[in-house]
């Protein structure tokens, strides 16, 4: 059975889309498309068809997104645990996918919950530079932390906060800033038809207002010659040519640029906006036309000649020689050693912190970098988040279960196992738990019994 869509909204479509309106209509008959996109900081596509069993079609728009058949259930797969993959619908992988960010950038996704585009330019920058990653909820926020750390994410500055107190400490500061703006969401309504129910006419100009602010602070935060991306998942005209006319205007250093096309994206369409003929650089993906939702994007680079901010950083760590010391002796055993001069004690957290402004004071975080391990009385305790960072070759002591094996649920719900001699790289101490090669987190082994050591906030109930 079709869906019943707002009588406000259906009028306003048809204006916009004209005789295209039937073929957008009949696209809610056609089945949903299922995608995911894997993390390629821990394995490619040839790796996941062969150890998962599932169909994969590359998605052609994205380097790194593939559609799978429902049948596939990837949710329910141990890989799904050890974050080799997430899953996304497929045109909400454009934005990140048409973003080109490069190893070393500084990186910021301003509402960046529940993670879907952070955890892609995440793995882009391979724990090199600083994504800082925001929401201004709190729980999603949580939730975007989580996401993150599964996908092996170290480099990561995961805030709370609203634009504008981030703005005033990171002025000039990014290369590139992505604005997944909060929208009317009128994409959504086919894959989930709960948001038409929270859908109404002045939903769009809420929104556009919404959009004007984030922009605003968005641009401010961007080092002259950098780039912003900006997308939604509605077709509203006043959140997409609008929100960008508005921008364009209010900020003259800022210019449009074409986005590496695609033969089914479409243009953006300058009457819907202020008229300026640029705005047919925007994108938009429409479900008739494409194996997707909907879409719309804007890729814009500020000035070369814009004035800069001149930033002080944080000053490189010196670390206390006992504490080095005891983590040396952990990290003999591991392939992947730290930047010591990156390196952070909180008590008895350690962190390894990526290179930020130094006032940050005030700012509400979940996480600065990687949550390394505790240290404890001479020793030192790798956390589960280390754990995701690394595969059964990175260290000494590993145990690498097959996808069937019963004993993964078992640990994921954080019982206790046994192992049989043998089937650990050693008899005794901290061993990576791992699914094949990749990693879900650690365990210690005494006499064949492997304590559980993932981390219980993560653990699977029931
Ligand atoms: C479209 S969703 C982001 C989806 C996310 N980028 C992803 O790919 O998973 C928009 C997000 O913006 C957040 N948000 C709403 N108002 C905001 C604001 N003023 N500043 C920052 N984030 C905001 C919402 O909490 C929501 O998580």
């Amino acid at each position: 059975m079709r869906v019943e869509l707002p009588e406000s909204f259906e009028k306003r479509m048809k204006e916009m889309l004209g005789d295209e309106y039937e073929a957008y209509i009949e696209s809610y008959d056609n089945p949903r498309q299922y995608g995911l996109r894997i993390n390629p900081m821990k394995i490619t596509e040839e790796e996941l068809a062969e150890g998962s069993g599932f169909s994969l079609e590359p998605i052609p728009w994205t380097k790194t997104g593939y559609f799978y058949k429902e049948e596939n259930q990837p949710a329910r797969h141990p890989y799904y645990s050890a974050g080799l993959y997430y899953l996304q619908e497929p045109s909400a992988m454009t934005p990140a996918a048409k973003f080109p960010v490069k190893p070393g950038e500084r990186v910021l996704d301003l509402c960046a919950a529940p993670g879907g585009k952070a955890t892609a330019l995440g793995a882009a920058l391979q724990g090199k530079g600083v994504l800082v990653a925001n929401d201004i909820s709190n729980s999603r926020a949580k939730a975007l932390l989580k996401n993150l750390e599964v996908f092996g994410i170290s480099n990561a500055f995961v805030t709370n906060e609203v634009p504008q107190n981030l703005a005033d400490r990171f002025e000039g500061f990014f290369d590139k800033v992505l604005i997944d703006a909060p929208c009317s969401g009128e994409g959504m309504f086919r894959k989930d038809p709960a948001v038409i129910k929270t859908w109404d006419e002045e939903r769009p100009e809420y929104f556009a207002k919404l959009q004007k602010d984030i922009l605003k602070n968005g641009v401010r935060m961007l080092r002259p010659g950098g780039k912003l991306l900006y997308s939604t998942c509605t077709f509203a005209p006043v959140e997409n040519e609008g929100s960008i006319s508005w921008i364009l205007n209010e900020c003259p250093e800022m210019e449009l640029l074409p986005i590496e096309g695609y033969e089914e994206f479409s243009e953006g369409n300058p009457a819907w906006g202020d008229g300026r003929e640029e705005l047919r650089r925007c994108v938009r993906i429409w479900p008739h036309k494409m194996k997707g939702e909907g879409h719309f994007l804007a890729l814009m680079k500020k000035s070369e000649d814009a004035p800069e901010t001149r930033i002080k950083l944080e000053a490189p760590t010196r670390m206390d020689k006992k504490n080095k010391t005891v983590m040396e002796e952990f990290f003999k055993d591991c392939q992947w050693k730290p930047d010591w001069e990156r390196v952070q004690i909180k008590g008895e957290k350690v962190y390894l912190v990526p290179e930020l402004p130094a006032k940050l004071n005030g700012i509400h975080f979940l996480r600065n970098g990687l949550y390394m391990g505790d240290l404890k009385k001479n020793r030192f305790e790798p956390s589960q988040q280390l754990a995701m960072t690394l595969k059964a070759s990175d260290y000494a002591g590993s145990v690498s279960l097959s996808p069937e094996d019963e004993r993964i649920g078992r640990y994921l719900r954080g019982e206790t196992l046994l192992l049989e001699p043998g089937e650990a790289t050693r008899e005794k101490g901290w061993i990576l738990v791992c699914v094949d090669q990749y990693a879900f987190g650690w365990g210690k082994l005494v006499n064949g019994v492997l304590k559980n050591k993932y981390w219980s906030g993560w653990r699977l109930k029931g």
